[in-house]
């Protein structure tokens, strides 16, 4: 249904229709140019496309054929690591400034932390892996506000959950929100904000399924790791430098626009520090 709605001629979908052929050109465009200068020679492994590009070159002549990977599928692999990559990680960032600054008790615990560890010098990879606090506090956020909030899946055959057999095609919701404020799972504190209860890692926090920010399965986000280590570094340059608190402009009330948002803005007032 929402699909067929999402063809109709309305101005919002002419609007969004503008905006995708606006970006497929961008990527068009750029994914020409990078693969002209790949067939010359020249070096662009230096990012993700780059690494996909050549890669499909070699391997599409290997096998003898024009492109293994179409240039629509390559722009729709664009499309979804900029979407999946940049909403979500901004979203878990946001949450964090908030939630640091309606407690500030671990906004100081999580810069200390980082002062013990780094200074005020750029952090290094040895360091990041031994941040404690502030991967409880990120595990946190992400189980009060994870940024996506339900995960589909249809199943391709007949299959029994629990008592009750679906046929095949059923489609399935898994909202990340219940199974994360779940009392049974996470005990009759589970609305409130305790990083500390990931103080042991995720798989003593609660039991195995209750905690799935990032997915899970064969289709588990692949930028899962990549994705906390940039929340950490912007994380740590903030605290750094930066104290925060909430503006009294601040309204609290998160809702779901793909991903998880604070509906009226996330007003934080920061300090040099
Ligand atoms: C806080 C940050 C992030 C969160 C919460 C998040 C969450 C998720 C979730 C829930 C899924 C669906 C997994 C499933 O179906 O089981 C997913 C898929 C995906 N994510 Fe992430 N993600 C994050 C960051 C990133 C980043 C930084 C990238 C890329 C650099 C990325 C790339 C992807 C891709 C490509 C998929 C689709 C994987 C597939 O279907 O095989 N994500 N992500």
């Amino acid at each position: 249904m929402y699909s067929l709605l999402s063809y109709l001629p309305t101005k919002k979908n002419k609007w969004m229709m503008e905006i995708n052929q606006e970006v497929e050109t961008i990527l068009r465009d750029m994914i020409h140019q990078r693969e002209k200068a790949i067939l010359k020679g020249e070096n662009t492994r230096n990012d993700l496309l780059g690494i996909l590009l050549e890669t499909n070159i070699r391997e599409s002549q290997e096998a003898g054929i024009k492109n293994a990977m179409k240039t629509e599928d390559i722009i729709d692999e664009c499309k979804l690591f900029y979407i999946a990559g940049h909403e979500t990680t901004t979203a878990s960032l946001t949450w964090a400034l908030i939630l640091l600054s309606m407690h500030p008790e671990w906004q100081d615990r999580a810069r200390e932390e980082v002062k013990e560890l780094f200074g005020e010098s750029k952090p290094g990879y040895d360091g990041l892996s031994k941040l404690k606090i502030v991967t409880m506090i990120l595990h946190e956020v992400m189980r009060l506000y994870p940024p996506i909030n339900f995960l589909e899946r249809r199943a391709a055959a007949e299959v029994k959950v629990g008592k009750v057999t679906y046929p095949p095609g059923a489609h399935f919701m898994l909202p990340f929100i219940f199974l994360h404020r779940d009392p049974e799972s996470w005990g009759p504190d589970a609305n409130e904000f305790k990083p500390e209860r990931f103080a042991e890692g995720i798989s003593k926090a609660s039991v195995q399924g209750a905690f799935l920010p990032f997915g899970g399965g064969p289709r588990v986000c692949i930028g899962q790791n990549f994705s906390m280590l940039e929340a950490k570094l912007c994380l740590i340059r903030i605290l750094q430098h930066f104290r925060f608190e909430l503006s009294p402009a601040y309204a609290h009330a998160p809702y779901n626009l793909v991903t998880m948002q604070p509906q009226y803005g996330a007003q934080i007032i920061i300090r040099r520090c």
